[in-house]
């Protein structure tokens, strides 16, 4: 081990100078760097530490993007920057290595307090820049924090005075402001706003204004984003006059001829009525079982809906979700899931729509109609990260169709797929079913509908959202359920309010009484529905007419089916006539009277007594007993006795030998079926890989074929381990088996790709 040498002054003084050389050096290296000379390829060729580049290169991050070779000497140089780059360009390390550089050139130290701050508009992407920052800044001696709602502020509170950068979501932040203790801003060098133009919406202005309010106006900084739809007010706001624009588009540059979405991004669109749209979702899920799929949805509340629906439909997939209303820890589980698995597919809302890093994500499905273009760049920039390949696909309604005119104008073709109708597969009667069964999915369905009607309802572009078209009732029974619930938009916000109670914190956020999709919790306002009442009620077991038309046992209809169902077995019951008794009433009304008083009608009764029928249909008092004399006859009564226990164990014993055999056999019959339902399902399966199967459904342009087949190939391009299952079941798809009858299957890597192979061995 080598021996720690104890410095003596004059080597401390030799240190700080070759420190201090070392800086100087590095300054003037900066400031005579001129990227049209530099033309560099790496990030060694950069003037950056060696620090960072020694961290820089653990990480595997050796040559430079675009965003990164363009932005970061102009952000070392100490101009403010606005950088505008397609998602997963490397914007994130384009800002996490000037904070670095800069503090370290400033030989910044615990003491120094807050050097940096970083804004992000969610927490998972707030996290996801705290994990690249603790990768890349390992040699250095800064110390790095991370606030974000759902977590405990106390904790956070006492180590907040010693972090030096710091990251986290608009309101978590400005908690920490407000508390005004820990949290010390005087110092600060530089601020970064990442997905800008989101922090800059009308959401999160007052929240970052009151941010703002607190920061020393001589920081530098920084704002990246794909999108820049800000206007340059709100850049003035941030103080942000004399910056530098860099990046592949600028927002000032309109001849811009480039879409903002990457090149090696597929991207397609499908034209679907909106009561067809999960039908569509199901089928497409079904025919792409080896692939990564981020499904975006407009509401938590559908997403909870499809999610807890769509298990139960078992396509053959493991399914995740992810929304806002979800506790931190569920979310963070549910991140690291998708992001590890292979075959996986996640429903999600819009909390996952910016800059989250998945890896190789397949494809991104946009359920539903996102509320501007900008939306949907960030959707789908969820997957073609980093040059790789990527596949899109949004379901457009007939009346949103407009929507693809707005892409148009940035540049946005998506191609046209169709679905063949004849190929198309409903799930509608097993949504139905699913809700008729169980109550608390029925409550799930009527809260989907209310919140993507109220969605449509706030959205601010009318020409796309045609709220007075919504074909209600077909999506509702979309939905499984039995007719469109009653809406009262009385109290409903803007478009703007319902967007900026979403972003405030949750401490605001309960203030306000307001949910993650802006709708108006405030109790004593609070929009009920009859169904929200009906289903609020606490005593559930007084089921009113209302409920048994809303479950489905509908009064009428069954009093028929019992009708029907308790039907009379013996035939013989039509009385004749003639084998009645005479009925004769006394002539004066008085003798009348009394002839059917009660007392009269008991006095011809007699005394009730039980009796039983025997297999002839003759009856019996309940016990007879036999003749004292014909009981001797028979013999002593130990005896008798004997033989009757005898007799009685004999006859159990036959009994029981037959219930063995019937149970043998209805559970032979029960695995003939089970059999035969998995050989079934296994050639639909087949036949759903195959061009012209027949009960194939079927999604694209006609050559989708091709597209599914691309999905597998692309799957099967990723590295992954491979490892040989024995499989000897009949009926299987041979196309992967080999000579010794033996198919290979990747090797799960993580508990969701098992979960999704096993489902798919299971069918
Ligand atoms: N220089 C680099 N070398 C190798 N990989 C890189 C480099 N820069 C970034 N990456 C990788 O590229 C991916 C995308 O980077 P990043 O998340 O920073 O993109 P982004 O531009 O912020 O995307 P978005 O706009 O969606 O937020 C990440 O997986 C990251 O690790």
């Amino acid at each position: 081990m080598a021996k720690k040498v104890k410095m003596n002054t004059a080597m401390r003084k030799e240190a700080r100078k070759r420190e201090d050389d070392y800086l100087k050096n590095l300054e003037t290296k900066i400031q005579e760097y001129d990227p049209k000379t530099a033309n560099s390829k790496f990030f060694k060729d950069l003037p950056i530490s060696s620090h960072t580049l020694k961290g820089l290169s653990e990480a595997a991050f050796v040559k430079l993007t675009d965003i990164q070779r363009e932005s970061i000497p102009v952000s070392l140089k100490g101009y403010d920057v606005l950088g505008a780059a397609k998602t997963g360009s490397g914007k994130t390390l384009a800002f996490l290595i000037p904070i670095l550089e800069k503090l370290y050139r400033e030989r910044w130290t615990e003491y120094d307090g807050l050097g940096a701050l970083v804004i992000s508009p969610t927490r998972e992407l707030a996290m996801q820049i705290y994990e690249v920052l603790t990768k890349i800044g390992t040699h250095t001696s800064l110390s790095a924090g991370l606030v974000i709602g759902g977590k405990d502020v106390k904790f956070e509170l006492e180590r907040i005075s010693r972090i030096n950068i710091l990251i986290g979501t608009p309101g978590r932040i400005l908690q920490h402001l407000d508390q005004a203790v820990g949290l010390n801003t005087t110092n600060l060098q530089m601020l970064v706003l990442d997905e800008a133009d989101r922090c800059l919406d009308m959401g999160f202005k007052k929240t970052l204004d009151a941010i703002i309010g607190n920061l020393p106006p001589s920081r530098q900084t920084l704002l990246f984003s794909a999108t820049q739809s800000n206007s340059l007010s709100d850049l003035a706001r941030l103080s942000l006059t004399n910056y530098k624009s860099v990046g592949t588009k600028d927002i000032n540059n309109k001849d811009d001829n480039e879409p903002a979405t990457p090149k090696t991004l597929q991207q397609s669109y499908i034209i679907s009525e909106l009561a067809d749209k999960l039908d569509v979702l199901f089928s497409f899920i079904k025919s792409h079982l080896k692939a990564k799929i981020i499904v975006f949805m407009s509401s938590s509340k559908q997403v909870h809906f499809a999610y807890e629906t769509f298990r139960k439909m078992q396509p053959g997939i493991s399914l995740l979700h992810l929304h806002g209303r979800q506790k931190q820890k569920a979310r963070t589980e549910t991140l690291d899931k998708f992001s590890r698995a292979q075959q996986v597919c996640l429903f999600a809302t819009d909390v996952v729509a910016r800059g989250i890093d998945f890896p190789a994500v397949d494809w991104v499905l946009q359920l539903d109609c996102p509320e501007d273009v900008d939306t949907y760049i960030h959707r789908v920039g969820r997957s073609a990260r980093y040059g790789k390949k990527g596949r899109s696909l949004i379901i457009l309604t007939p009346q949103e169709e407009v929507f693809l005119q707005r892409l148009k104008a940035k540049k946005i073709e998506p191609e046209k797929l169709t679905i063949k109708q004849s190929k198309k597969k409903s799930i509608k009667p097993q949504l139905q079913s699913l809700l008729f069964k169980d109550p608390e999915l029925k409550y799930l369905a009527q809260k989907a509908f209310i919140s993507y009607v109220k969605s449509i309802y706030i959205q601010k572009d009318k020409e796309v959202f045609k709220f007075e078209t919504l074909p209600t009732d077909d999506f509702a029974i979309s939905l499984g359920l039995p007719g469109a619930p009653n809406i009262k938009f009385k109290g409903t916000k803007s478009f703007e309010r319902a967007k900026e109670l979403k972003n405030s914190s949750r401490k605001l956020k309960a203030l306000s009484k307001a949910d993650d999709d802006g709708e108006i919790r405030d109790k004593t306002k609070e929009v009920k529905t009859k169904y929200d009442k009906m289903f609020g009620r606490k005593n559930q077991t007084v089921l009113s007419e209302h409920y048994m038309n809303v479950t489905g046992v509908q009064g009428a209809e069954n009093d028929e089916d019992e009708d029907n169902f308790m039907t009379i077995k013996r035939k013989d019951h039509i009385l004749n006539e003639n084998e009645l008794p005479e009925l004769s009433l006394p002539s004066s009304n008085r003798a009348q009277k009394k002839a059917l008083s009660k007392k009269a009608s008991l006095s011809t009764k007699g005394n009730a007594s039980k009796t039983i029928f025997d297999d002839d249909g003759v009856a019996h008092p309940v016990y007879e007993l036999e003749g004292e004399e014909d009981f001797v006859k028979k013999g002593d009564a130990k005896t008798q006795k004997d033989e009757y226990l005898k007799k009685e164990s004999e006859v159990m014993a036959t009994a029981d030998s037959t219930d063995k055999q019937v149970a043998k056999v209805k559970k032979q019959e029960k695995k003939r079926k089970r059999l035969e339902a998995m050989r079934r399902e296994e050639m639909e399966e087949y036949s759903d890989n195959e061009d012209n199967a027949e009960a194939q459904v079927y999604l694209g342009t006609g050559n989708l074929s091709d597209d599914m087949e691309d999905v597998d190939s692309d799957a099967e391009d990723r590295q992954v381990k491979r490892t040989r299952f024995n499989n000897s079941s009949d009926g299987e798809d041979e196309s992967d088996a080999n000579e010794y009858g033996v198919t290979e299957i990747d090797a799960p890597e993580t508990l969701e790709d098992l979960e999704s192979l096993t489902a798919r061995l299971i069918q």
